[in-house]
C-alpha cells in the first residue's frame, strides 16, 4: 500500500525548537533592530514592512501552515533576507526565543477571529502574555496594535496599559490612522471600505 504523503516540516522549526534565544546576528547574518509580528496571516504587513525596512530583522508568527509557507515563499521570491516566518503558536515559542529587552517592536494586527464576548478567553492578549511581551521589549520599544472589533480593541488596550505599556495619547485613547503605516492584508479591505479600525501605538517606559 502506498505510504500517505508526509506533511512538510513546519516553517521556522529550527528556531521553534530552541529552549533559549538564538544568536540573532548569526541567524540573520547581520546586526540590527529585532521586531516580532504575532498572527501575520496572509503576510501583507510582514512582507511589505520587510521590503521597506531592510535593516530590521523581522520574525513573523503564523500558526496556519498554508499562510506561513506562502509568506515564506513570497519573501524568498522577493529576496527578503530580513524575514523569518514561524509556523507556531506565538504564546508558547515567544517566551523561549526572545531574551528580555531584546525586541524593538511588536506588531499585532486584527488578531482574533473570535469577536464574541464569550470568546475573549481565547484571545492572544491576556494579562500574563501582555506582561511577558512588555518584558521582551526594549525600553522605549513599540507595541503596534490594530483591530476592527471595538470591544476587543477596548479590552486589549486596557489589558496592555494595565500590564505597564504607556499610551502616549492618554489611557484608553486610540491612535489616528497614519498614511505611511504599512497596512496588513485585512486592513487593506477596511481602508478601501472605510470601516473603522482601532489602532494603538504603545511604548514600554524608557
Ligand atoms: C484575523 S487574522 C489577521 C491576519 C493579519 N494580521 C492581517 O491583519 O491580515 C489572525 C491571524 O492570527 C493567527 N494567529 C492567531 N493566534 C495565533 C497565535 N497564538 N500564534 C500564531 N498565529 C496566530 C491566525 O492563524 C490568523 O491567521
Amino acid at each position: 500500500m502506498p505510504r500517505p504523503p508526509l506533511l512538510p516540516d513546519p516553517v521556522g522549526l529550527h528556531l521553534a525548537h530552541l529552549d533559549t534565544p538564538p544568536d540573532w546576528d548569526a541567524e540573520f547574518g547581520f546586526p540590527g533592530p529585532l521586531e516580532l509580528e504575532i498572527g501575520s496571516g496572509a503576510g501583507g504587513h510582514a512582507l511589505e514592512y520587510c521590503r521597506r525596512n531592510p535593516q530590521v530583522r523581522f520574525v513573523a508568527f503564523e500558526w496556519r501552515k498554508k499562510y506561513a509557507r506562502d509568506t515564506l515563499d513570497r519573501g524568498n521570491k522577493l529576496g527578503l533576507r530580513n524575514l523569518r516566518v514561524m509556523e507556531a503558536d506565538a504564546r508558547f515559542v515567544v517566551p523561549r526565543i526572545f531574551a528580555s529587552g531584546s525586541l524593538d517592536a511588536i506588531h499585532l494586527q486584527f488578531p482574533d477571529p473570535w469577536w464574541k464576548r464569550a470568546h475573549f478567553k481565547r484571545a492572544v492578549i491576556q494579562p500574563e502574555f501582555a506582561k511577558l511581551l512588555l518584558d521582551k521589549l526594549k525600553p522605549g520599544g513599540l507595541f503596534d496594535m490594530r483591530t476592527d472589533v471595538q470591544d476587543r480593541a477596548v479590552a486589549m488596550l486596557s489589558i496592555l496599559e494595565e500590564a505597564g505599556f504607556v499610551n502616549p495619547l492618554g489611557a484608553g485613547v486610540f491612535h489616528p490612522y497614519e498614511p505611511e503605516e504599512v497596512p496588513s492584508t485585512r486592513e487593506r479591505r477596511y481602508l478601501a471600505s472605510g470601516e473603522p479600525v482601532y489602532r494603538a501605538r504603545l511604548r514600554k517606559p524608557a
